[in-house]
């Protein structure tokens, strides 16, 4: 049986589904076609992996494992929503939800003291980080913005900050020590098998992980981030955004490299309070503070010593302030810094949005200031670097006028670092690790210290070949010039161009303008042409991918979220991602306080429309062809209309936007004449949805205004969100 898989996840996107969703289902039923939603919610995936700790009737089925299998068959068709990759500190914030409400689930053991809380440990560190996006993208990415969409920013340009040459923001990398300078790749000629193995200076061998199999034409990489550079390069950093009076900001990826970068992350917080750590180090010990969550852990676990003790410590932090540069804030009014959860700081959206801000981010006193934005790896920091330096000699980018930079990105299958978690390490002793193959012959080896992080990453081949024809189909069928971003002086990407050079070779490349260019001079290339109003397709690894997706749709669309974002999966399934953009939690806190939900549900749209289409061509079923057009065309006249959430209370929100997609969607089905069974269906509804205009509109923004209960954050209260997500008895009843 062909259905749509719809996905349920967290905050923002989850609650404007709840309005959007019965839509769908109530335009869809006639044509035969079944929605089935499948919970991947963050709370979800904790229970999922705790039955033998819940009541009978409190255990659920693993949503995402079902979800992951159907991906790797050709029948999938899956609409996803964006979900939280969850930090440590929001991990252990749904768990203690979930316990309040009933669930009998063990708390999250930071430093597991037995079996059992080891064996927790590891299957919350499971669900940690991104757990979902890598489990279900089986293809690569094809991310661009739709022709309406780049028209309305064209209309209704967003504010872009001015850039100025004398601008001292700049981006700080590592020249030495670091993941980019150590990295040693091969292609494997025959499949293997592998383990990696720590040998310490005694001759001691650790096995760091167990024999595991490779695949024939499998690029394999290793390298290690050197702790002592890492110290060396925040303390030179920090000094300097001293000396500058710049603001000192670290831009990370907590979620997706949840092994690698909260360490990174909490070596940046223990260089940063050094003299704090020097004085009370013990203590903070003892009292298990794991500065790898952030400073905001220090702050909180020092909340349990004794007052005058705590009272120091306090005393000596605001001391340490004072002598370092400012840090830059993710909330100046509750004083969280940059440094506090590092979650809260993701450099896919965080660089993009600062450099929407004339490269200024909020200063302690709640003000825009100049920023070093510290980026430790070099392998990618360029492309922030060569932007803002673009900025500063061109000034800002236009969005009336700029171009568009669509992305195709090797995903498929873990690729690259994306993959890299469970083959991270940080290592314990000085020694080298190998990995070595089944033979006991050693593919790759690096000398290593104490704290030194080193890591593996795997490239498979067929989703190479596979990344390479999606490439060159969307060159041909848009007419742009695509630029492999790689870079030859990089081990892993030597290899990477290799095999693209291989596989050019297997298509008609006649007409097509290709290249491949180094990161930052693929940067320059695309910012030259994007300031002109020329488009260039990004073909680009895995963490470019993320990288670029966000980048270029937030100059130029004012948000990621409204990309088109197409995830054709390699055994034929379509796995439709509403967005690029993630669950912001700022919407919530609006949406509790006032009412009011700004999430935009655009990128849903966007992507039930092409879900819509690949069913219609996968089930031979033209009503599903006709509604994919029609939802398109609604899409187009809300935007050209400007019926999406206004930020503010009282005006048109989330719910509003819905009541206007089902109207011109209702509109253009009675308006089409190629089924006359939906056009009799239809008619009536636009009619009544027409002339309800008012009065539903009166009805979803009389209730603002006022905080909204919904009973909870990670598993709020069904009835009560529904409730408060469909809030006009006219548009429900038109509805049913
Ligand atoms: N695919 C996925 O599942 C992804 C999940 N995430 C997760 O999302 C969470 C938050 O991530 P964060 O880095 O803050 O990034 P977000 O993309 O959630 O938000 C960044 C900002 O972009 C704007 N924005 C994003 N989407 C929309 C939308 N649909 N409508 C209107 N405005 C939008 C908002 O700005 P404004 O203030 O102007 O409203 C928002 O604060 C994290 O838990 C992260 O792990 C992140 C990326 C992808
Ligand atoms: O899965 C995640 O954590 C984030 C995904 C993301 O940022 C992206 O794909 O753009
Ligand atoms: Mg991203």
């Amino acid at each position: 049986m062909s259905k749509i898989f719809y996905t349920k996840t967290d905050e923002a996107p989850a609650l404007a589904t709840r309005s959007l969703l019965p839509v769908v289902k109530a335009f869809v039923k006639s044509s035969g076609i079944e929605i089935e939603t499948k919970d991947i919610s963050l709370a979800a995936r904790i229970l999922a992996v705790f039955p033998d700790f819940l009541k009978e009737e409190q255990r659920v089925s693993d949503d995402l494992a079902i979800l992951g299998a159907l991906a790797t068959k050709p029948e999938a068709n899956i609409v996803k929503l964006p979900n939280i990759s969850a930090s440590i500190p929001q991990l252990k914030a749904a768990i203690k939800e979930l316990q309040s409400k009933g669930y009998a689930i063990p708390s999250y053991p930071d430093e597991p003291q037995n079996d059992t809380e080891k064996e927790a440990k590891s299957r919350y560190d499971k669900i940690k980080g991104s757990a979902v996006n890598p489990i279900l993208r089986e293809g690569n990415s094809d991310r661009r913005a739709p022709k309406a969409v780049k028209n309305y920013a064209k209309k209704n340009p967003h504010s872009m900050g001015a850039w100025s040459k004398d601008s001292k923001t700049h981006v700080a990398t590592m020249s030495n020590g670091d993941f980019y300078n150590n990295e040693k790749s091969i292609t494997l000629p025959e499949a293997t098998s592998i383990t990696i193995e720590h040998t310490d200076s005694k001759g001691n061998i650790t096995i760091l992980k167990d024999k595991f199999g490779l695949l024939k034409g499998e690029i394999i990489d290793a390298t290690i981030l050197s702790k002592k550079a890492l110290v060396s390069f925040f303390k030179e950093q920090i000094a300097d955004a001293k000396a500058k009076d710049v603001l000192f900001s670290l831009h990370m990826k907590g979620t997706m490299m949840k092994v690698s970068d909260p360490i990174i992350f909490g070596h940046a917080v223990k260089v940063f309070f050094k003299d704090v750590f020097d004085k009370h180090g013990a203590t903070l010990e003892k009292i298990g503070v794991d500065v790898n969550n952030g400073f905001g852990n220090l702050i909180e676990k020092i909340q349990e010593l004794p007052e005058a003790q705590r009272k120091e410590i306090e005393a000596d932090i605001a001391g340490e302030f004072k002598k370092r540069p400012a840090i830059a804030m993710v909330n100046s009014d509750k004083g969280i810094t940059n440094l506090h959860v590092p979650s809260d700081v993701i450099i896919d959206a965080s660089m993009p949005a600062m450099i929407r801000t004339s490269g200024r981010m909020y200063n302690p006193e709640g003000k825009l200031q100049d920023t070093k934005a510290v980026i430790p790896d070099s392998s990618y920091a360029g492309i922030y670097s060569a932007t803002i330096d673009f900025c500063k000699e061109n000034g800002a980018f236009d969005p009336k006028t700029m171009g568009t930079v669509p992305n195709v990105g090797l995903m498929a299958q873990a690729a690259e670092e994306y993959g890299s978690h469970n083959k991270t390490f940080e290592i314990a002793t000085d020694g080298i690790v190998r990995v070595v193959d089944a033979s006991r012959n050693t593919l790759l080896e690096h000398p290593v210290e104490a704290g030194d992080i080193w890591r593996m990453c795997q490239t498979k081949d067929a989703p190479v070949q596979d990344w390479v024809k999606l490439a060159v189909t969307r060159a041909r069928a848009s007419e742009t010039p695509a630029v492999f971003w790689l870079d030859e002086n990089r081990a892993h990407d030597a290899e990477l161009i290799k095999k693209v050079n291989t596989y050019l070779k297997d298509y008609e490349t006649k007409g097509l303008d290709l290249r491949i260019l180094a990161p930052i001079d693929a940067t320059l290339f695309t910012c030259k042409r994007l300031k002109e109003g020329k488009d260039t397709i990004s073909v680009s690894g895995n963490v470019l991918r993320d990288y670029l997706t966000d980048l270029f749709p937030i100059l130029e669309v004012g948000t990621s979220a409204k990309m088109l974002s197409i995830v054709p999966l390699m055994n034929g399934g379509g796995l439709f991602e509403t967005g690029a953009g993630g669950s912001a939690p700022k919407h919530v806190e609006q949406f509790i306080n006032e009412n009011h939900l700004r999430w935009d549900s655009l990128g849903e749209f966007l992507a039930l429309a092409v879900s819509l289409e690949h069913f219609s061509e996968v089930n031979n079923n033209s009503k599903a062809k006709i509604l994919a057009e029609t939802l398109d065309e609604a899409t187009e006249q809300l935007l050209e209309n400007n019926n999406g959430p206004s930020r503010n209370v009282g005006e048109i929100d989330n719910r509003g936007s819905h009541y206007y997609i089902a109207k011109y969607w209702a509109e253009a089905l009675a308006n089409q004449d190629s089924d006359g069974s939906l056009k009799a269906e239809f008619t009536p509804i636009a009619k009544e949805l027409a002339s309800n205009e008012s009065v539903i509109l009166n009805e979803l923004s009389s209730i603002q205004g006022s905080p909204v209960n919904i009973e909870g954050y990670y598993i709020p209260n069904e009835k009560l969100v529904n409730e408060a997500m469909r809030p006009s008895k006219t548009f429900n009843a038109i509805l049913s």
